[in-house]
């Protein structure tokens, strides 16, 4: 026996656990109509796997849960178990006993399927009877209805029976899905070729825009790099070129403010030469008069003298020796006189020069002096014009020496949220810049920003430009800092306490948080002094900076001293204010030098003039001393030849005598025409100076005049230079986010004028590459990669597809032989069974179209005996259901079934044709287990064993175990009674 066991519970009308033990070949099944028989057959077909609810007589398959009668309860769950005896390993599994259960849930239409008691799927148990014969389709389980409708049946409907016999169902079950995966496949294949032809539309273009925006990556790479060379080298020469004309518009300056202080002089000094000249002349008029009264008056007199000598002449020649003595004595006189009077004016004026050269002397020494003092304070003067024009470039520009810091203010317009530097934000006031320096210390350059993302992104640009480190102070997360209260009572109350550094600093509201962070808590003291006090009350809790900007650490730390130069952003407007107040100081202290020096120098020309005019006039007189002196010593050797022995009296001449006034008249004379000469020749002197002086001038405002329109030009030519440099450092920051110092790293060491040729070059061929789609690259490649995938996929696909065709093929040719084969196997044991149960005859299978294996119909030509030859269609119904038997176990002799169930398949045959059936039946006890639903005693009769299907229980089945006489008793009572 295959089938050892049915467990039913809940199935159809098995309500209860009901179980039948299979103990020997043939078991008939016996039972009134309705008490169900049949649900056993459907129990078995339903462990097996069937699916289809019209086979198992039902609308869904909740309907083989057991429904409930009139004194049951519908119950939730059917479950059904058969047992195998595997010994033979008719099952394909390794255990001797196999037990298949399928169980379904009301609810939840839940299906669970075991084998041995393991969860399994429903395909594991088709795989479990694949080939055993309890198919689907197969012969096992055959009613009355199979019987019929085979009889009747289109011969190509009754192929499903052969196959099943010829176990091709499984190639044909394969083939099946085979085609629905070719179909599938060949699906998408049509998709895939849709889709690589789209593909390769788009590929062709896309390669030429990726070939065009690679080249233009590459030419805007190779511009980008020698532009910024270009540009770098650019900025070098425009600063060059800035800095010489700012040194030459520097000079402009310089000449020009030169020239017009000496065209100020000029003009200054001329004016007064002017006023000298005029009064020159009215001086050289004044003598001038005199000098003609006195020559009028010497005239009147000298012709009074000649008179007077004429007498004398007369009176010497005519007159008496006495006489002539007399006269003589008198000329001697007067001629003495006139001797003496030139020997003390050459005597005075030989004491005037010696007064004049050592007066000369003394001016000339003075000058030296006024001049080393003034070229002192000309240095001076420079020195600090120079530290102003120092300082005052350090105003301008006061992180220069802090790169970063300068870096983040050239890049400020392309970088967000950069707020400024803590020195430029906060304004300390007047004398406490000192102070708040040493307060803010290293923070004076710390960069504010607007928050933390913008903090990042500077130090990002930094970064990407290796322009040093700075410190960023995002305004969003500074915490204000202040002096506990009663710290600020204490400390208001200590000598030397100014405040806190926040009072001492301006700025916006904006930054009133950071001004606090920064400043809240540092101190300001008036000395150090002081600072240590306040600092050793308040327990070195707090900061504190003296207005000379030393510092009383937190915790006592001190920091102080001087360094040179050591200005801050902060000091730097205070020391410019302090050096223009002294160059203004130093400036007046030159002028006046200046002045001064000039001044001694006019004096010792004057000196040195009125030095000369006296040693003429000293020469001069000379000549007339000794002129006088030898007329004296002849008049003399004259009188002493008529009074030799007389000695001359010393006596002097009578004031208003003639020669004492001439003597006079010619000393006075003298010395207005030397003054007069003296005069005129200063003021020919100034005059030709003044022209000489006014030439100059005239030159001098021509020269102003072509320096001015050079300046103009140099202002030009640089406002010119700096426009271009402007641009140029905006190129690189903008363009290429780049510093100038970051980017002249990253000159190449190239000949520039080949360099701009190539960017003018690369410009070139740039725009003659038109439009570029930059993302064509990365879409190209997406493409092609996709369309080398795709065709990839259809050559597999398209492997698979024949592979599949070939599998096909040669199931086709599995399905032909085995069907060819089986079907001739059965036609051979038809004719013998035919007999068998006919008594005589033939009967003969054929193929409707033998050329087409695969596919043909299968029809039936019969002779019973004494007949002529009949299709099966044109028998009578038990003749056909006979016919159909015979078909039946030709297959079973055939291919050897273990187990076949018939329900009432014999129902149509008459008592004869039941025994003959029966009897059949028992030929293949040993090769087949029969389980045999019958009401016919016939068949009962041939069973080894009978169980009774009852309703003791209106609609819940019940079995039991009968005897042969009992069954046909009991289906006689019931058929009597229905
Ligand atoms: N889900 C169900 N719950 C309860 N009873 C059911 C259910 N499904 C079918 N039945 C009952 O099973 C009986 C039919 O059983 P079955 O067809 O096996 O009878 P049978 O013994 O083969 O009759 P016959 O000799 O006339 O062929 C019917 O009475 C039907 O009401």
């Amino acid at each position: 026996m295959f089938l050892k066991r049915i467990e039913l519970q809940g199935f159809k009308s098995f309500a209860d656990k009901s179980i039948i033990t299979f103990d020997s070949d043939v078991i008939g099944i016996v039972g009134p109509n309705g008490c169900g028989k049949s649900n056993i057959n459907d129990a078995i077909r339903w462990v097996l796997g069937e699916q289809s609810v019209k086979s198992l007589r039902g609308n869904s398959m909740s309907d083989v849960i057991f429904n409930g009668s009139a004194q049951r309860k519908p119950v939730n769950m059917a479950e059904v178990t058969l047992v195998f005896d595997n010994s033979r390993h008719l099952l394909n599994v390794d255990f001797e006993e196999v037990e298949v259960t399928r169980r379904l849930h009301r609810h939840s239409g839940e299906g669970e399927y075991f084998i041995n008691k393991t969860p399994c799927r429903l395909k594991d148990i088709l795989n479990l009877v694949m080939d055993t014969g309890l198919g689907r389709d197969s012969l096992s389980i055959i009613s009355q209805g199979n019987i019929s409708a085979f009889a009747d049946a289109k011969p190509e409907e009754r192929r499903a029976l052969f196959e099943e016999a010829a176990g091709v169902a499984k190639y044909r079950k394969r083939k099946s899905e085979s085609l629905s995966k070719l179909h599938r496949m060949e699906e998408n294949l049509a998709r895939l070729e849709d889709i690589i032809i789209e593909l390769e539309r788009q590929v062709n273009p896309l390669k030429r825009q990726a070939k065009k925006a690679e080249i233009y990556l590459e030419k805007k790479q190779e511009l980008e790099t020698i532009e910024v060379s270009v540009l770098v080298d650019e900025i070098e020469t425009l600063n060059e070129s800035i800095e010489m004309l700012r040194k030459k518009a520097f000079d402009f300056e310089a000449q020009k403010a030169m020239h017009e202080t000496t065209i100020q002089v000029a003009d200054t000094k001329n004016q007064e030469l002017r006023n000298e000249m005029y009064q020159l002349d009215r001086e050289i008029n004044h003598l001038q008069g005199e000098f003609a009264k006195l020559n009028e008056e010497s005239r009147i007199l000298e012709t009074r003298k000649v008179e007077l000598d004429e007498k004398r002449k007369y009176a010497l020649e005519f007159a008496s020796n006495a006489e002539k003595a007399k006269e003589l004595k008198t000329m001697l006189e007067e001629a003495h006189y006139e001797y003496e009077d030139r020997n003390k004016r050459f005597k005075d004026l030989e004491r005037d020069i010696a007064l004049a050269k050592e007066n000369l002397q003394k001016l000339e020494a003075d000058l030296a002096s006024c001049m080393q003092e003034y070229t002192q304070a000309a240095n001076i003067l420079n020195r600090l014009e120079n530290r102003k024009s120092v300082l005052e470039n350090l105003v301008k520009e006061p992180f220069n020496h802090q790169h970063a810091v300068r870096a983040i203010l050239d890049a400020k317009n392309t970088l967000d949220g950069i707020l400024g530097v803590v020195s430029q934000i906060f304004k300390p006031q007047t004398n406490y810049e000192t102070a708040i320096s040493s307060a803010l210390g290293g923070a004076m350059y710390h960069i504010v920003t607007k928050d933390e993302a913008s903090a990042r992104h500077a130090i990002g640009f930094l970064k990407r430009n290796q322009s040093g480190r700075a410190t960023f102070l995002p305004l969003t997360v500074m915490k204000p800092r202040r002096m506990q209260r009663e710290h600020e009572v204490l400390a208001q109350n200590l000598t030397g306490y100014l405040g806190v550094a926040t009072d001492f600093t301006e700025c916006e509201e904006t930054f009133y948080g950071l001004r606090e962070s920064l400043l809240g808590n540092v101190i300001v003291a008036d000395n150090l002094v002081n600072a240590n006090e306040i600092a050793k009350v308040l327990r070195y809790n707090y900061k504190i900076v003296t207005l000379e900007g030393d510092i009383v650490n937190k915790g006592g730390s001190m920091t102080g001293g001087k360094n040179r130069n050591a200005s801050t952003p902060m000091t730097l407007q205070k020391e410019l204010t302090q050096v223009e107040q002294s160059l203004e100081g130093q400036r007046l202290k030159s002028e006046g030098l200046y002045q001064q020096q000039q001044a001694l120098s006019a004096k010792k020309e004057a000196v040195r003039a009125s030095l000369v005019q006296m040693q003429i006039s000293h020469a001069q007189l000379d000549q007339i001393v000794k002129a006088k002196w030898s007329k004296y010593e002849h008049l003399r050797a004259d009188y002493e030849q008529y009074a030799p022995a007389e000695e001359l009296s010393d006596t002097s001449l009578l004031e208003n005598d003639l020669v004492v006034r001439l003597s006079a008249l010619h000393s006075r004379l003298d010395e207005v025409a030397a003054t007069m000469k003296a005069k005129r020749e200063r003021r020919m002197r100034a005059g030709s100076e003044v022209e000489r002086k006014e030439a100059s001038i005239r030159q001098l405002r021509r020269d102003l005049n072509v320096l001015q329109n050079e300046e103009r030009e140099v202002e030009v030519a640089k406002a010119k230079e700096e426009t271009r440099l402007e641009a140029s450092m905006e190129r690189l920051s903008s363009t290429y986010e780049m510093t100038f110092e970051y980017a002249q790293s990253q000159k190449l060491d190239t000949d520039m004028k080949e360099a701009r040729k190539k960017v003018l070059q690369l410009r070139e061929e740039i725009s003659a590459l038109g439009n570029i789609n930059l993302d064509a690259p990365s879409e190209y490649q997406e493409v092609r990669e996709r369309f080398e995938f795709l065709t990839h996929q259809k050559e597999d696909l398209q492997q698979a597809k024949s592979k599949i065709l070939d599998a096909i093929d040669e199931m086709d040719e599995i399905m032909v032989r085995q069907f060819k084969a089986m079907f001739d196997k059965i036609n051979s044991e038809l004719n013998d069974v035919f007999r068998s149960l006919f008594g005589g005859g033939k009967a003969r299978l054929f193929l409707v179209d033998p050329s087409d294996i695969l596919n043909t119909g299968i029809d039936i030509d019969v002779q019973p005996p004494g007949k002529t030859v009949q299709n099966i269609r044109l028998f009578s119904g038990g003749e056909k259901s006979l016919i159909a038997i015979c078909v039946l176990f030709s297959i079973l002799k055939a291919r050897t079934m273990p187990l076949c169930i018939f329900d009432e398949v014999e129902a149509a045959l008459d008592q004869a044709n039941v025994e003959r059936f029966a009897k059949y039946i028992a030929q293949f006890r040993g090769e087949s287990q029969f389980i045999v639903v019958t009401h016919r005693p016939g068949t009962m009769a041939q069973c080894d064993a009978l169980y009774g299907v009852t309703m003791q229980q209106n609609g819940v089945s019940q079995l039991l175990k009968v005897k042969l006489q009992d069954a046909i008793n009991f289906i006689d009572k019931k058929e009597v009674k229905a």
